[in-house]
């Protein structure tokens, strides 16, 4: 008589005809844990007020509230952005009493174990909104964009970050933030530089912090379809000794993540920042938003392309169609 358990038990639904599949035993050998809550960050939005906003916020006085929550649920890390006060040079930065200091304070008193990052940006400073200094005639100001992100950087250290997030992604940043933070004795503050992406789908998070550019943020963003660009920048964060690194938007580059984890030049851990709009998609609270189709079809058509489609299946073959540049099919 055969004894051995039937493959396919009548308890577990037929998935297949694989052995691998088919017995709870192996199954339950072979099972992976998903993430963890430990895994998880949350971003906070740190706003001066409660107004309707497409993404959640907090104000500072509910930071530490709301991270005893989080820690008290297992979440790992927040990342906290805040609004501050704007003027031409991004005098406010590099302020010990900006709100982002505050909350960041405000975070480590209230959950000393979770981990605090922070972003180390200029785009909530400066008065067009961009992440970096220009200069008189509007031109890129490098010296002066690293100096003042520098200052920052040491203000969210002696704050208590544990992990900061340089995110104006110009040459040299990390490099900057790590030899500040060395020579001021932080050397056990660890840097998760963000490797971004141009998208629409940061919409959210500029209408909440009332940052939506009035000048260019997309000239230091990697663009959509130059995946060789973003291996480039990330090579490049792992030089200047980014011990992390931030992909945003998470879905927009899956491709990348897949990409990088594979290269040998770049073996530092790798974190998906799922950001406002792709929130927004999975809550359907999309429709609070200025809902763009065709720009987020035209980017996810971007995507499959660029990860190597030959041809895509799509029900919105016609508007793509429509928008697409006409180009002679060869024959
Ligand atoms: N410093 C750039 C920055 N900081 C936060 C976000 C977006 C985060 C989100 O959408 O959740 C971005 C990208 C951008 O606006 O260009
Ligand atoms: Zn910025």
């Amino acid at each position: 008589m055969d004894t051995r358990p039937s493959p396919l038990p009548d308890t577990e639904p037929v998935t297949g005809s694989s052995p691998v599949r088919a017995r709870p035993a192996v199954r339950r050998f072979l099972h992976r844990e998903p993430l963890l809550p430990a895994d998880l960050c949350m971003p906070l939005l740190v706003r001066r007020g409660e107004a309707a906003s497409p993404v959640p916020t907090v104000t500072l006085d509910q930071v530490g509230a709301t991270v005893r929550e989080l820690a008290g649920l297992g979440v790992g890390a927040v990342k906290i952005f805040a609004e501050g006060t704007r003027d031409e040079n991004g005098g406010d930065a590099a302020s010990a009493a900006a709100p982002l200091i505050h909350a960041i304070q405000a975070a480590k008193d209230a959950a000393p174990d979770l981990a605090v990052m922070t972003e180390t940006c200029l785009c909530s400073y400066t008065a067009a909104r961009v992440c970096v200094l220009t200069d008189d005639h509007g031109r890129y100001d490098h010296a002066a964009t690293l100096n003042v992100l520098g200052e920052q950087a040491l203000r969210q250290a002696e704050a208590g970050a544990d992990i900061l997030g340089p995110a104006a992604m110009v040459d040299g940043l990390t490099g900057r933030v790590r030899d500040v933070l060395d020579a001021a004795g932080y050397r056990d503050v660890a840097l998760m530089p963000h490797l971004i992406m141009t998208s629409r789908m940061y919409d959210g998070y500029r209408a909440a912090m009332n940052a939506a550019p009035k000048g260019n943020r997309a000239a230091f963003q990697v663009h959509p379809s130059r995946p060789e660009q973003a291996v480039q920048v990330a090579r490049r964060m792992v030089e200047e000794g980014a011990d992390m690194i931030l992909l945003e938007p998470a879905l927009h580059t899956i491709d990348l993540l897949a990409r990088l984890v594979a290269d040998d030049q770049v073996s530092v851990p790798l974190v998906p920042f799922c950001v406002s709009g792709e929130w927004a998609q999975l809550t359907h609270s999309g429709t609070r938003l200025p809902v763009d189709y065709m720009a987020d079809l035209i980017e996810r058509l971007t995507m499959y392309r660029r990860s190597g489609a030959a041809a895509v299946i799509s029900y919105s073959a016609p508007e793509a169609a429509r928008e697409l540049v006409q180009i002679p099919h060869p024959r």
